[in-house]
Parts: C-alpha cells; sequence; structure tokens
C-alpha cells in the first residue's frame, strides 16, 4: 500500500471514530502516524513520492513574501502593480505556470514577493502544482493568502488546510516545549501549566507510537495534542501570514467593510489602487525589518544604503551584512540610537548586543 493510500486510510478512521474521552489517545496515536505520513509524502528525501521541491528561484533582497490563492484571485495583478516586474493578468485560471519574483523597495528595504500559480483543493497531496506551490511558500517570511472578496468564505478555510497538511503553521509561534531525546533514563515529564487541552497520557502513548522511550519532556504553556506532535516532527515552520482580499471594486461597502474587521485581514482593488500602499505597509510591519546604517568614524552615516535585518538582529548580523570577514575580527562597535543607552551619545557594544530601527554603528576590527 501506498502512503497515500494509507493517509487516507488513517483519515477514514479518524473521521470513523467518535470523539470521546475514551478515544482520545487512540485519535492521538493516529494523528501522529497521519503527521508521519504526510512528512514522508513531502519532505524532499522521501522514495514515497514525488519530491515536495518549490521552485527554483534564488532567494533575493532582505525578505521573501509569497502569494498564494486560487486561481484568477489577481495575483499576477498584484505583483504587476508593485514591481516593476510584469507578469500575465488574464481572465481565464490558470494563466500563471510558474514562480516568477518581482522587487517591492520600501523604506529602504528589498522585498522579494513571489508569484505562483493559483492552487486548487488537494494541492498538498499533490493535485496540479499545488504542492510545488505550496512547498515554496514554505521558504517565505511572510505569506499572503490571496482571496476574491467575490468569492465565499470558505476559500479561505480550504488554503489553510492546505498549508497546514504541508507543515506551515499560520500566525503561530512555535509551541514552548523543550524535548531532548536521551539514550536511556526512560521518559521524564513535566509541564510548567496546567493542560487543559491534552493531558501525560496522551503524550506519553504518542511517544510510544514513536518508539522514543528515553526523553525529557518539559511543556511550558497549555499546549494541544497536535501542538506536541508538531514539536516532535520538528519540520513545521511557523510563518506570518497576512489575508488579503482583492476586487473590493466588486462587492458592497458594507461586505467590504465586515471584511476589513477581521484580523489580520487587508482589503484591496487592484483594478482601481485601492490601498495598495496600506497593504505594503503592512507587510513591512509584519516582516518586522531593522534598517540599520553604517557609519565610518569621523564621517557622516551612510543614509542612502542602510542594512536590512530581521527584529532581533544583533551587530553580528549587521557585521555579516557588510562582509563576512567582519565578524571575525571584530574588536567592538559604537553605537547611536534608540537601542543604545545613552543616546544621543555613542555606546560601546558587543557582537551580541541587539539592534533597533535606524541604529547608527560603526565596527572596529583588529
Ligand atoms: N474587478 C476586479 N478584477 C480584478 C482585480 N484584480 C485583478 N482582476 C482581474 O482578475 C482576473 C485574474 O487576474 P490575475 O492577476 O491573472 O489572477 P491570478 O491570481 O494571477 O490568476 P492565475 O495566475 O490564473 O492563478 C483578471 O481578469 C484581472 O483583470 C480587481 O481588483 N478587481
Ligand atoms: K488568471
Ligand atoms: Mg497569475
Amino acid at each position: 500500500m501506498g502512503v497515500v493510500e494509507k493517509i487516507k486510510e488513517i483519515e477514514e478512521e479518524m473521521a470513523r471514530t467518535q470523539k470521546n474521552k475514551a478515544t482520545e489517545y487512540h485519535l492521538g496515536l493516529l494523528k501522529a502516524k497521519l503527521a508521519r505520513y504526510r512528512a514522508q509524502l513531502l519532505e524532499p528525501a522521501s522514495k514515497s513520492g514525488p519530491a515536495g521541491v518549490g521552485f527554483d528561484v534564488q532567494k533575493s533582497g532582505d525578505a521573501r513574501v509569497a502569494l498564494i490563492g486560487f486561481p484568477s484571485v489577481g495575483k499576477s495583478t498584484l505583483l504587476s502593480k508593485t514591481t516593476h516586474t510584469a507578469s500575465e493578468v488574464a481572465s481565464y485560471e490558470f494563466t500563471t505556470l510558474t514562480a516568477i519574483p518581482g522587487v517591492i523597495e520600501y523604506q529602504g528595504a528589498r522585498i522579494q514577493l513571489l508569484d505562483l500559480p493559483g492552487i486548487v483543493e488537494g494541492a498538498s497531496q499533490g493535485r496540479g502544482r499545488g504542492r510545488q506551490v505550496v512547498s515554496t511558500a514554505k521558504t517565505a517570511d511572510l505569506i499572503l493568502i490571496m482571496l476574491d472578496a467575490t468569492k465565499s468564505e470558505e476559500q479561505r478555510r480550504l488554503l489553510e488546510i492546505e498549508l497546514d497538511a504541508v507543515g506551515i503553521r499560520l500566525n503561530k509561534h512555535k509551541p514552548d516545549i523543550v524535548f531532548k531525546r536521551r539514550t536511556t533514563g526512560g521518559i521524564t515529564f513535566n509541564s510548567t501549566v496546567k493542560l487543559t487541552q491534552t493531558d501525560e497520557k496522551t503524550i506519553r502513548t504518542i511517544l510510544a507510537g514513536y518508539k522514543l522511550h528515553n526523553c525529557d519532556v518539559m511543556i511550558r504553556e497549555d499546549i494541544t495534542t497536535d501542538d506536541f506532535i508538531d514539536v516532535l516532527i520538528g519540520t513545521r515552520k511557523y510563518i506570518p501570514c497576512l489575508y488579503v482580499y482583492n476586487k473590493i471594486d466588486a462587492i458592497s461597502l458594507e461586505q467590504m467593510d465586515k471584511l476589513a474587521r477581521t484580523p489580520n485581514t487587508i482589503v484591496i482593488s487592484c483594478e482601481m489602487d485601492l490601498n495598495l500602499d496600506y497593504l505594503i505597509e503592512r507587510m513591512w510591519a509584519e516582516l518586522a525589518l531593522v534598517k540599520v546604517y553604517t557609519k565610518k568614524r569621523g564621517a557622516h552615516p551612510d543614509l542612502s544604503d542602510p542594512i536590512c535585518l530581521r527584529k532581533g538582529a544583533t551587530i553580528e548580523d549587521v557585521c555579516n551584512g557588510v562582509h563576512r570577514s567582519l565578524a571575525p575580527n571584530f574588536r567592538y562597535g559604537l553605537m547611536q540610537g534608540k537601542s543604545s543607552k545613552f543616546s544621543p551619545h555613542a555606546q560601546k557594544v558587543s557582537l551580541q548586543h541587539q539592534v533597533q530601527d535606524e541604529d547608527v554603528v560603526s565596527i572596529f576590527t583588529k
């Protein structure tokens, strides 16, 4: 029996099984099995099916944003409107057949926007080019789920299911679980909070299902069984996501207002140029980019060419952004700006110092 059939069998069994206290462990086991088969199906090294590889597009710029949506929602129109790259736009479905990268320049950052083919339901199981599309989404720093405001609400949930199936977790942080494999000593289980959505027995059952008999588990938030399986499998991607409803020129004001009030949601019209600037602003905010200016001794900072980094970046990342020889020869840094304690005077900082937006940094080497 192939992996796809096995997955189907488990899904059927899960659908048949009533959800209650008595079946909880069994369902937990089935979920774990299902997750393992899905992973097999999608990982590049898999022998059991075609590789889950994305489109081969070179990453460029400071961050990558992927456009995911059903056919003809206006993905290519958005790329053509916001970047200097043209991607074919047409009223028929599956106009775009490959990944097309464009660049949005904003606040000194270069954001790569990837136009992708439309996906269909079942994409993650290999329908259409869906598998390739959702695999490419895994490489993004931000996902834009693009939706047609004139179509039913159902589309959003369907797309979420497809992304979930390939291990993408949207707008979610990695569950706070410390998991360590050991060679001996059995299983130590600890939880610092009360677990209301799963329990020790379920987790032990899952560990047994994975033949993990020696490990430490420390749970630090009220997780679900699925969260635990995610951490166990370890290849999950936690990616921020914005829901972008296009074609608001074709719906009523009331409908638009309702959509716009949903969390993480932006309404636009590519055709009428409505709200596109705001979308880019929000993308920038979601990416949590910070720009840092570098300054040579005695010179003014170079304001025309900032280095863009992700939030949480350190002086070491700044060094690597300039040249890879800098960090190994680092002596100290001088910085001025928001993250400097004694601003406006320059502060001496180490490689580990975290930078903030608009900091000015000088690096001194040995
Ligand atoms: N009314 C309206 N139509 C739009 C808007 N944006 C795009 N369209 C139209 O929607 C159709 C599909 O646009 P595309 O950009 O080709 O859509 P796509 O999502 O790239 O489609 P595929 O590549 O086939 O998946 C075209 O006829 C566009 O002119 C909009 O804001 N309002
Ligand atoms: K189209
Ligand atoms: Mg297209």
